[in-house]
């Protein structure tokens, strides 16, 4: 725990915010369609792949005995067509790569290697027909095999996995929906029309876009007026989602009316203000079923406590086993000052094995939060960290998963 004084540390924070909320139910889903959704049960395979011995090569499929030939061909078998009689020594069909090998077959021979003469198959000079050319059966898994755990998102490659392992529709739990609410007198909604006191509106359409992957339907509210009795009807308006996100209005200013908003429509502050930089003023209230998140109206903050709050917080309720971002290492190009109370999150730009940070670190400068790929992270009262020494790193990509 950081030595902040009334800071609540941030990962104790992001425990606190995750230990209260669980996946709440499942639906079922067409495989196909169900790309980043997370599995509510084992997926169990119905079917060995492959079904049978398969051709990985286009060639010729040989009986038993000399697999230096010759041979007779009697036939094809095609993907999707397989012969259907039994080969016995000296015996051979043609056969594509997918297609079912037949009874008896015991080698492919390329066709690269192969010579026809009419109906006889023969090698050129050197070569054989060899047995590493076909898949065995159920080499790849078997009926009864847990291809995924539950809590698995479905990657591209574990959504295929499901199809190959016979499942058309899975079981996954339901997202999370989520209304977003901008809340700033200064606020524009339209960027192309803003007076010089005024700034474009874009905290909502970020976090909104950030959450995306993880929710059911996403409802933008505001820009909401510094007034309380706006910012109480803004809550209502938002009162079905099962996860309101509020930006701005949460620091300690006189417009600051985020607090005393939710305390009146009657939510539980469970905490607020955090020992993180960019995101001090975070704090998380509910209502209840509904989790409310405050975050700070700062550009990069609102990111920062939005990748590391809002998101884990939309995994951890759609049922994701694994909801926060992981940290690797990467050698850092530059020198870093000491922190202090608050945990940090500088913005930089990552490679395969170092990490440059980027010169400018205010909370407000957006131009360089969509230049980093990723946060090297800085833990409270940490000395000055010389250049070339290692440290951790999230990488944005990927949303710190891997
Ligand atoms: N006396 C103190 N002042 C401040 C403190 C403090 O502890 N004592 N904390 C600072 C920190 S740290 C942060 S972060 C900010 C956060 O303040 P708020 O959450 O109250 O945010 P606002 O004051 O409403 O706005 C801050 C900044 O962000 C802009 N903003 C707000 N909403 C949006 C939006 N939807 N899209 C784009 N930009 C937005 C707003 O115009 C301000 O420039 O407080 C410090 N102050
Ligand atoms: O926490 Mo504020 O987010 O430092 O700018």
């Amino acid at each position: 725990m950081s030595k902040a004084c009334g800071l609540l540390d941030w990962r104790l924070a992001q425990d606190r915010l995750l230990a209260a909320v669980a996946p709440t139910s499942t639906e079922r889903v067409p495989t196909a369609s169900a790309s980043g959704r997370v599995l509510a049960q084992p997926l169990i395979a119905r079917r060995n792949q492959p079904a049978t011995d398969l051709s990985a090569m286009d060639g010729y499929a040989v009986g038993a005995g000399d697999l230096t030939g010759p041979w007779q061909l009697v036939g094809e078998s095609a993907a999707g067509h397989p012969f259907t009689g039994n080969l016995t020594a000296g015996q051979a069909v043609r056969i594509s790569t997918g297609a079912l090998v037949p009874a008896g077959a015991k080698a492919i021979l390329l066709q690269e290697n192969a010579r026809i003469d009419g109906n006889q198959l023969s090698t050129i000079t050197g070569t054989k027909a060899e047995a590493k050319h076909i898949r065995r059966a159920a080499f790849d898994f078997a009926a009864g095999d847990t291809l995924l755990n539950a809590g698995t998102s479905l990657s591209p490659a574990a959504l295929a996995l499901a199809l190959m392992g016979g499942h058309g529709i899975v079981d996954v739990f339901r997202r999370p929906s989520l209304a977003v609410i901008d809340s700033g007198d200064e606020l524009a909604s339209d960027p192309a029309a803003t007076l010089p006191h005024q700034i474009p509106s874009s905290n909502g359409p970020m976090l909104a876009a950030m959450a995306a992957p993880y929710v059911s339907a996403v409802e933008r509210i505001g820009p909401v007026a510094d007034r309380k009795a706006n910012l109480l009807a803004a809550l209502e308006c938002a009162s079905a989602a099962d996860v309101i996100v509020t930006s701005g209005g949460a620091s300690v200013g006189d417009h600051d009316l985020v607090r005393p908003a939710l305390e009146e429509w009657g939510a539980t502050i469970d905490f607020w203000r955090i020992a993180l930089k960019p995101g001090k003023p975070l704090m998380v209230a509910r209502r209840g079923k509904t989790v409310i998140l405050g975050l700070p109206g700062n550009p990069v903050s609102s990111f920062v406590t939005g990748w590391l709050f809002l998101l884990p917080l939309l995994r951890r309720m759609g049922g994701h086993a694994a909801p926060v971002p992981q940290a690797v290492m990467r050698l850092v190009e530059g020198d870093l000052p000491a922190t202090h109370e608050r945990a940090e999150f500088l913005r930089g730009i990552a490679t395969d094995d170092a990490v440059a940070p980027l010169d400018e670190q205010d909370s407000s400068a957006l131009r360089v939060l969509s230049q980093a790929n990723a946060l090297i992270y800085r833990p409270p009262g940490s000395p000055a960290h010389p250049a070339g020494s290692p440290a951790p790193v999230y990488l944005l990509q990927n949303g710190g998963i891997a």
